[in-house]
């Protein structure tokens, strides 16, 4: 793959993307480039590992039992991207990767030194200085957890940056349709005083959501939104 939405946006992203599932079915070997193979690979393991222990503090955050969201194998489709960041001879002139959420349950980010990647801090964008680890959260806390908006600034600096995510997302039962059950806020964090503020959906209905369409803030959460009357 290359940029994901080259041909849905109005400017090219400065940026190459590698896209693999790494999920319950490993990918076939050869659909990975030798070069890159095992160090994927294993980065996708201990990665997952990761992720399980994050998501158990996730659960305990949001005060419900630590394996609630694992049961609801809510982090068991796994999406491996590898970005390469060419050098950009007029960064000013177009984007690394434009605004946009993530709409996993939860993005684990590695990334090399170079920086780029900026996050939106009360209106203002605010750059992150190259760690190990960086998250985004998604809906099915009603909002308890937000996804943050983020975007990557074109390279202007000599060297390619290359930042590699994981991205976990539900992966529910099919039904005779094809379809899971019904994903939405965990009840147990519904009352009266926080009634639910997005509607329940499937996972056919969720992916329907970023198909066809250029990268954009909210783009998954906006469509399941309830929005208040009056
Ligand atoms: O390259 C980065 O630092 C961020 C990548 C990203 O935001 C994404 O793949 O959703
Ligand atoms: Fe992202």
């Amino acid at each position: 793959m290359s940029n994901t939405d080259i041909y849905l946006s109005k400017a090219a992203s400065w940026r190459d993307t590698l896209k693999l599932e790494v999920g319950s079915e490993p990918p076939k070997k050869e659909n990975i480039p030798e070069i890159c193979r095992s160090g994927l690979l294993e980065w996708a393991q201990h990665g997952t590992l990761f992720s399980e222990k994050l998501v158990e503090l996730m659960c305990e955050g949001l005060g419900v039992r630590p394996g609630k969201l694992k049961e609801m194998r809510c982090t068991e489709s796994v999406i491996l991207l590898g970005h390469f960041y060419p050098h950009c001879p007029q960064p000013d002139l177009t984007a690394g990767l434009v605004p946009h959420t993530d709409h996993t349950l939860v993005t684990i980010l590695l990334q090399d030194q170079t920086g780029g990647l900026q996050v939106k801090r009360d209106n203002q964008w605010v750059s992150v200085v190259p760690i190990d680890g960086a998250i985004t959260v998604n809906i099915i806390s009603n909002d308890k957890y937000k996804s943050v908006e983020h975007r990557v600034l074109a390279n202007g600096s000599a060297e390619a940056r290359i930042s590699i995510p994981l991205l976990f997302h539900p992966a529910g039962v099919c039904n005779e349709d094809g379809d899971s059950g019904y994903y939405g806020p965990l009840v147990e964090l519904l009352s009266t005083e926080n009634p639910p503020k997005y509607r329940k959906f499937t996972l056919k209905e969720f992916w329907k959501q970023s198909q066809g369409k250029a990268i954009s803030p909210n783009i998954v959460t906006n469509a399941f939104k309830i929005v208040a009357e009056g």
